[in-house]
């Protein structure tokens, strides 16, 4: 006798899509086949839905502890479940004080162990301040390391210039684990925006100091580190079907990357952040439709490898400065990854057992998450029913982040209602609720 039986769904396996029952026991995927005998304590009906493995978004910033006030964990791992997702990945900032060390670790830990709705894994960051750190991070678990090749936007978190990102690779090949770089280039931005940050300053000057060729400039530096140091190398919020190549070009020739791109740059262009604005804003920037439509083409040719929100929310206030480069730069989207791939996806040919990959086992496996990103045997009993046909237009009242009016997919309408999400065999979201205690648990690395 199983605990659960799920039956009758469209299931999503990388394999393809096919109509399986899923028998579940102790939280873990039992069977995974076509009419499954036997019975189970609890039996649910997803016929007429699919049942997709939870996302695994592995970039988000729920920022606590210390500014809970721009998202918090209990709010942003809700809406990561009514998003579809049942694993994330907080990024070392925009906590504070950002993680670090082994204490701010131990802090990060106990909040989520408290708060968290979803399964989580916690980046470290890598530093010109933590170097030495860098070991007792790997002890604690974090996931890999993040480093910004350009500003961060927070002080406690400088960039790893040069010979810093450099020492830090080599630390982190050393440790078996991966370093995730923002890749734009702070040499060439900072100038960009010496010369365009002034009184009267718009949107466009914005767009024109953050150029694709920042980009690509810090892609080309973080592959040469890579290819020397044997580091693990994951290009995060790649914007730019060029920088994609780049990547694919430095994996063929044997150094170990990938490649992340985020729902917004494949949603919006430059012509959405002039007409919407702060919500909008991010770093780097929406690109020209050409780029995007670019950019598209490398998530379906698969030099792009993983999609993750790059959830980086702020307090309402903090998006109303009249100058562009004041505004917090961050799209707050956590719960729209899905839809938007959904949507966008469908003109563009995207398939499920595609979709699944980027937004789930691809992440998993990277980043080895054991248990997680796949509906086979032997996997946690992680996954969303989801009705992929169902159209609606995003209202506030279903966005469970701690600021809904931030975000920039509202008033849209999208494709996909996830209807239930269930995390190691229980339910933990339906009709638009969080349902039980916070019941996440810290994922570490295999
Ligand atoms: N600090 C922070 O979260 N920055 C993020 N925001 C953004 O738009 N890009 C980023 O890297
Ligand atoms: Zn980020």
């Amino acid at each position: 006798m199983f605990d659960l039986i799920v039956r009758g769904g469209q299931v999503v396996t990388p394999q393809g899509v096919q109509r399986l029952d899923l028998g579940v026991e102790g939280g873990v995927l039992y069977a995974v086949s076509p009419d499954l005998a036997g019975t189970a304590r609890q039996e649910v009906d997803a016929s007429g839905l699919h049942v997709l493995p939870g996302g695994v978004d592995v970039h988000v910033h729920f920022n606590e502890p210390g500014r809970a006030d721009w998202e918090g964990l209990q709010t942003g791992s809700s809406a990561l479940l009514a998003g579809g997702g049942t694993t994330f990945a907080d990024m070392p900032l925009n906590s504070d004080p950002p993680l670090l060390d082994r204490a701010t670790f131990a802090a990060k830990l106990a909040a989520a162990g408290r708060a968290s709705h979803a399964d989580f894994a916690l980046w470290g960051g890598l530093t010109p301040v933590n170097l030495e750190h860098l070991p007792e991070l790997a002890e604690a678990g974090v996931l890999g390391f993040k480093a910004f090749m350009s500003g961060s936007g927070i002080r406690e978190f400088p960039a790893a210039h040069g010979d810093v990102l450099h020492e830090g690779m080599r630390a982190a090949a050393a440790l078996g684990l991966p370093v995730a770089v923002h890749a734009e280039s702070d040499a060439l931005t900072a100038q960009l925006q010496a010369a365009l940050d002034g009184p009267g300053a718009s949107w466009r000057e914005y767009l024109q100091s953050r150029p694709v060729r920042a980009e690509l400039d810090a892609i080309r530096e973080a592959l040469v580190l890579a290819r020397e140091t044997g580091c693990r190398l994951h290009v995060v919020h790649v914007s730019s079907g060029e920088g994609a190549a780049l990547i694919a070009q430095a994996r063929a020739e044997g150094v170990d990357v990938t490649a992340e791109t985020c729902p917004h740059y494949l949603s919006f262009t430059e012509d959405d952040l002039l007409r919407v604005g702060a919500a909008l804003k991010c770093a780097p920037p929406l690109r020209s439709a050409q780029v995007r439509d670019e950019l598209w083409a490398a998530v379906l040719d698969g030099r792009i490898d993983t999609v993750g929100s790059d959830h980086s929310p702020c307090s309402p206030d903090l998006k109303t400065a009249p100058n562009p480069f004041r505004v917090w730069g961050g799209v707050a989207g956590v719960q729209s990854t899905l839809q938007a791939m959904l949507t966008h996806g469908e003109e563009r040919g995207l398939t499920l057992p595609r979709l699944t990959q980027l937004l789930s086992s691809a992440p998993a496996r990277r980043f080895r998450l054991a248990g997680k990103g796949e509906l086979t045997a032997g996997m946690d009993a992680d996954f969303a029913l989801v009705d992929v046909e169902a159209r609606a237009e995003l209202r506030r009242e279903a966005l469970l982040n701690r600021w809904p009016q931030t975000s920039p997919y509202l008033g849209g309408t999208y494709r996909g209602q996830v209807r239930e999400v269930w995390l190691r065999g229980e339910r933990v979201f339906a009709q638009g609720q969080v349902l039980g205690a916070a019941r996440g648990r810290l994922v570490r690395p295999a």
